[in-house]
């Protein structure tokens, strides 16, 4: 094998701060050169414990153990030069002893340079001699040949040695080990060390417990012992076989001290044993420590990967709550979205019911605007009748003579009407006459048979009544037609009777409140126009008998003018005998006019109060108005209302209440201004009712409207036909009308340009519907 000289081993051992020291010594000194750390492991043997048996799979797992153990130390010493820039192998040599491991080393790597620790190793190479064969001692000294060894202590140098061929003798001369704690001796014993191989080597008194440690672990190993050095048949043959005394005397001291020194070496042997063991623990506990650390570092990059993981679950979390977050956001703002939309739901539907509203009240007002316009009609055809009256009249020579086109009937007609005064045919009677129902040109009318007394003239008469016929108003009931030779008026007749019947079997057949506002509406307009035509009209004989009800209930105002025909012939006192009931009459005469005789415009107020009253309330006439007062005073209007006719608006039920009290004042000037105060009351009153449409429980009372009502007959059409005026009557009564001889129309009296009649089918149908309502 070549020498290497290029690479310097170092013997290291386990001791960390040693090897350091003998790693930076051999790096500054030898620099530019390999270096390789040496290393001789001792494996465990039996040997190695005194008094234990280990079992074979212990030692082998130990010995595993302790390989791996030393295998990662020389590699943490090579990691240790790194820095330095210095890059090392590692040789591991397994032998039981030291010296024996480097002496191997040396010889098999043909080591050239070596480093190693201030151990006497000069006498440990020498003693390697003793226990080798021939021929390793052979191949040993070759290798020794060229090997220099430096020994290093705490980082200096103590001494070198340099083996060559000459100094084979080593092996049989024994190194001595001089203690000295003179250091500057030491240094320079150092110096002739080397330069004088294989003599002393100085150890300074820090090393001495290293040097026990070492040689109590040979002792151990059995591999070296002070008996092995110092063979005692050999002694004893140098003792006895001397003849000289002295040197028996020397020999025994040198016995003595031999003894002793076998007796400290067995204290030394004991004490050794006790290091061993104690480094084995302490080895022991740093294989575990190391083995504790590796597991340690396990555990730590373990719980590093945990820890991040963690991180990344939580990172995880923290985005999955945002995307919550996010999610319950929108959550609310849709919920939100939702209840805004709900509100918009109900709010549209809100409004929905109110235009509903709206359109039920617009289409009410459009019927009762047909009615006023159908209303209107007829009295446009009225005045156009009147206006044709009027010219003839003017055209008369002579205020009796003229010829008029107001219906004057023969008696033959009103007894053929009234099927000869059939009792059955009469409706009601008064103080001026019997009232008929009878039928004339196909049309119902009412006849009133006027009394026969009196000397006024039939002309005059006649003069009378076409100048009551000229007083129109669509509440005031119509005179058509008049028979001067039997004094008898034709009126309209109106199929719902009289107030009067209302009141009293109101309880039978109650009028709701919304119709006694309509009818007191009526009456108060009928006063008005009365009282402002010129000259001012007064009734002077108003009460619920006058106040005639059509088939929808539109009150008219009956029996105008009446006195002023029968008055000049019927006093007082007879009149007071005719009528049906003189107290209940009186009832309703202004007390004034009682007294004076005289009928005043506020006569009229004072009786239309009464009425008003009993419209309210629906009670009888006595204390009538002490009830009303007392019950205002209270505050307590319910107390008299009549709760037959529903439930009454409060506010201006009261506000109508106070007004029908002050109609009735006994003193003139109290009661109040029809046109002014009662009609700015009642009117807005009435329009309230057609919000409030009345709950009818008898189609009777039900207001049919105006255009479902034959014009001729005054009655809800069955089978409307179209005539040529554009009007609707009822078949029968206009083919009655036309079978008649008529060729004008009965609410135009224009010429009709033909005869034919067409059926109205939309209004029948409308008729059926209204009617299975
Ligand atoms: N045009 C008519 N249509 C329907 N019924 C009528 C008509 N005219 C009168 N009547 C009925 O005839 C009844 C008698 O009326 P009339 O005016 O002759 O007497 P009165 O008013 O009862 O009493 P008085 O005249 O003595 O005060 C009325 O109550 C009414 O029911």
């Amino acid at each position: 094998m070549e020498e290497d000289t290029d690479t310097v081993y170092v013997a290291v051992g386990k001791n960390l701060e040693k090897t350091r020291q003998l790693l930076h010594w051999a790096t500054h000194n030898f620099s530019g050169k390999n270096i390789c750390l040496l290393h001789i492991h001792q494996p465990l043997t039996d040997t190695n414990l005194s008094g234990y048996e280990p079992k074979d799979t212990e030692i082998n797992a130990f010995q595993e153990c302790g390989n791996q153990t030393v295998l990662e130390l020389l590699d943490q010493y090579i990691l240790s030069l790194v820095p330095a820039g210095v890059q090392a192998n590692k040789l591991l040599i397994e032998m039981d002893d030291i010296e024996k491991g480097i002496a191997k080393a040396i010889a098999q790597h043909n080591i050239r340079w070596l480093v190693m620790g201030a151990a006497p190793d000069g006498y440990k190479l020498g003693k390697l001699a003793t226990q080798e064969s021939e021929k390793a001692v052979l191949v040993r000294k070759q290798a020794f040949l060229s090997c220099n060894i430096w020994f290093i202590c705490k980082g200096n140098l103590i001494c070198t040695r340099v083996y060559s061929n000459h100094s084979s003798d080593i092996e049989t001369a024994p190194a001595l080990l001089v203690f000295n704690s003179n250091t500057e001796a030491k240094q320079s014993e150092k110096i002739k060390s080397e330069s004088i191989p294989g003599a002393l080597k100085y150890i300074d008194s820090d090393d001495v417990e290293e040097i026990q440690s070492v040689s109590s672990q040979r002792s151990l190993n059995s591999k070296w012992s002070f008996n092995s050095v110092m063979d005692r048949s050999k002694l004893r043959d140098f003792l006895f076989h001397e003849d000289g005394k002295d040197e028996r005397e020397q020999a025994i001291k040198i016995n003595g001290t031999l003894e002793k020194m076998v007796t400290d070496a067995t204290s030394l042997k004991q004490k050794g044993n006790e290091e061993v063991l104690k480094r084995r623990e302490v080895e022991n506990s740093a294989i575990e420590d190391e083995t504790l650390e590796s597991r340690c570092a396990k555990e730590i990059s373990r719980r590093k990967e945990i820890e991040e993981k963690l991180a990344r679950e939580k990172q995880e979390v923290q985005k999955m709550k945002n995307q919550q977050d996010e999610i319950m956001c929108e959550l609310k703002k849709v919920q939100d979205q939702n209840s805004e939309l709900k509100n918009q739901i109900s709010e549209s539907q809100c409004s929905a019911t109110e235009l509903e509203d709206k359109i039920i009240s617009a289409v009410d007002l459009l019927i009762s605007f047909k009615e006023k316009r159908d209303k209107l009609r007829i009295e446009y055809a009225n005045a156009v009748r009147e206006v044709k009256i009027l010219r003839r009249v003017g055209e008369a020579d002579t205020a009796f003579s003229y010829q008029v086109e107001f219906p004057a009937f023969s008696f033959m007609e009103i007894n053929e009407a009234t099927h000869d005064f059939d009792p059955s045919w009469k409706i009601g009677e008064g103080r001026y006459g019997s009232v008929y129902k009878g039928l004339l040109c196909n049309m119902h009318v009412a006849i009133k048979m006027l009394p026969s007394y009196g000397c006024q003239s039939q002309s005059a008469f006649q003069y009378q009544v076409e100048l009551l016929s000229r007083v129109r108003h669509p509440n005031l009931l119509t005179l058509i037609g008049s028979c001067a030779e039997s004094r008898s008026l034709v009126y309209e007749y109106l199929n719902n009777g009289s107030l009067k019947s209302y009141l009293a079997c109101k309880d039978k057949n109650p009028l709701p409140w919304q119709i006694r506002i309509s009818i007191a509406t009526d009456i108060c307009s009928a006063l008005i126009f009365l009282h402002s035509s010129e000259p001012c009209i007064i009734h002077g004989n108003l009460k619920p008998s006058k106040v005639l009800l059509d088939a929808n209930f539109v009150a008219k105002l009956s029996d105008l003018g009446i006195p002023c025909l029968v008055q000049q012939n019927v006093d007082s006192a007879d009149t007071s005998t005719i009528s049906n009931n003189p107290n209940e009459s009186l009832a309703y005469v202004d007390p004034e006019s009682l007294v004076t005789g005289k009928f005043t415009p506020e006569s009229d107020v004072y009786s239309f109060g009464v009425i008003l009253l009993q419209l309210l309330t629906g009670r009888p006439l006595s204390g009538l108005v002490r009830d009303m007062k007392c019950a205002l005073e209270k505050d307590n209007l319910k107390a008299v209302l009549d709760f037959s006719a529903g439930e009454w608006p409060l506010y201006q039920t009261k506000q109508l209440a106070y007004l029908a009290l002050r109609c009735c004042e006994k003193t003139w000037l109290k009661r109040p201004d029809l046109a002014s105060e009662i009609w700015s009351v009642l009117e807005p009153f009435k329009a309230t009712c057609i919000d409030t449409p009345p709950h009818l429980t008898t189609k009777k009372l039900c207001r049919a409207p105006s255009h479902f009502v034959c014009p001729i007959v005054q009655e809800v059409m069955e089978d409307p036909y179209i005539a040529a005026d554009g009007f609707t009557y009822e078949a029968e009564a206009i083919r009655g009308w036309l079978n008649t001889g008529h060729d004008t129309s009965p609410m135009t009296n224009l010429k009709l340009e033909h005869t034919n009649l067409v059926p109205n089918y939309a209004l029948h149908n409308a008729i059926q519907e209204w009617q299975q309502q």
